[in-house]
């Protein structure tokens, strides 16, 4: 994703810095119905192609192991990951750590990345439980959220949350002046929890 970041130059011109994420999970985590969750505000039921990279200003990739090679060469320039695992299958969960081992060899050293444990709405299914994701997040230092790409839940702030933190380490003014991103992520969260993300 090339997050477009805007903001005043100084001199009254809006200059807009395009920042690059990513989305990386194991296949069918639901990276693309998320991407398409945010751009288009809709969910399309069914399995997409395995997508290897598409020309949104978002960048997908392909979980498969098949397409991993693909996958490194993105990491080089990015400068945020979501990383997804989907909270019905432990393996996509126990799989984060290798996820991460790989982040941290092939991508920036101050890449911001976020943990997201997404199709939230289907509870029946859980087989990760929201502590156990949180408590990875802690372990690796990163903000965490459950979302899901069906409802919608949380999806905004996901993105927001990343090009906040993106347009801050830019140097560009935000609303918060004292913008961090887990305490940001926290209170939204509270704000939303009364109804918007049931
Ligand atoms: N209920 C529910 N289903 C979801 C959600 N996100 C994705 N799915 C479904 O999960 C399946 C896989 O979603 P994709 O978006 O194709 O997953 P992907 O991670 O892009 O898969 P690859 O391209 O193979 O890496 C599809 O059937 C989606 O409809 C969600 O939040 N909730």
């Amino acid at each position: 994703m090339e997050t477009p970041v805007t903001g005043p130059r100084g001199d009254g011109y809006n200059e807009a810095l395009l920042h690059k994420t990513i989305l990386v999970g194991d296949s069918g985590v639901g990276k693309t119905s998320l991407l398409v969750q945010f751009d288009q505000g809709k969910f399309i039921p069914g399995s997409f192609s395995a997508t290897v990279g598409i020309g949104f200003t978002i960048w997908d990739t392909a979980g498969q192991e098949r397409f991993r090679s693909v996958t490194h060469a993105y990491y080089r320039d990015a400068q945020a990951l979501l990383l997804l695992y989907d909270i019905t299958s432990k393996m996509s969960f126990d799989n984060i750590r290798a996820w991460l081992t790989e982040i941290h060899e092939y991508a920036q050293k101050d890449v911001v990345i976020m943990l997201l444990g997404n199709k939230a709405d289907v509870s029946s299914e859980r087989a990760v439980r929201t502590e156990e994701g949180a408590s990875l997040a802690r372990e690796y230092g990163v903000p965490f959220m459950e979302t899901s790409a069906k409802t919608g839940m949380n999806v905004e702030l996901a993105f927001l949350a990343i090009a906040k933190e993106l347009k801050q380490r830019a140097g560009q003014p935000l609303d918060e002046p004292h913008f961090q991103i887990h305490q940001y992520i926290e209170a939204q969260k509270k704000k939303s929890s009364c109804c918007a993300f049931s």
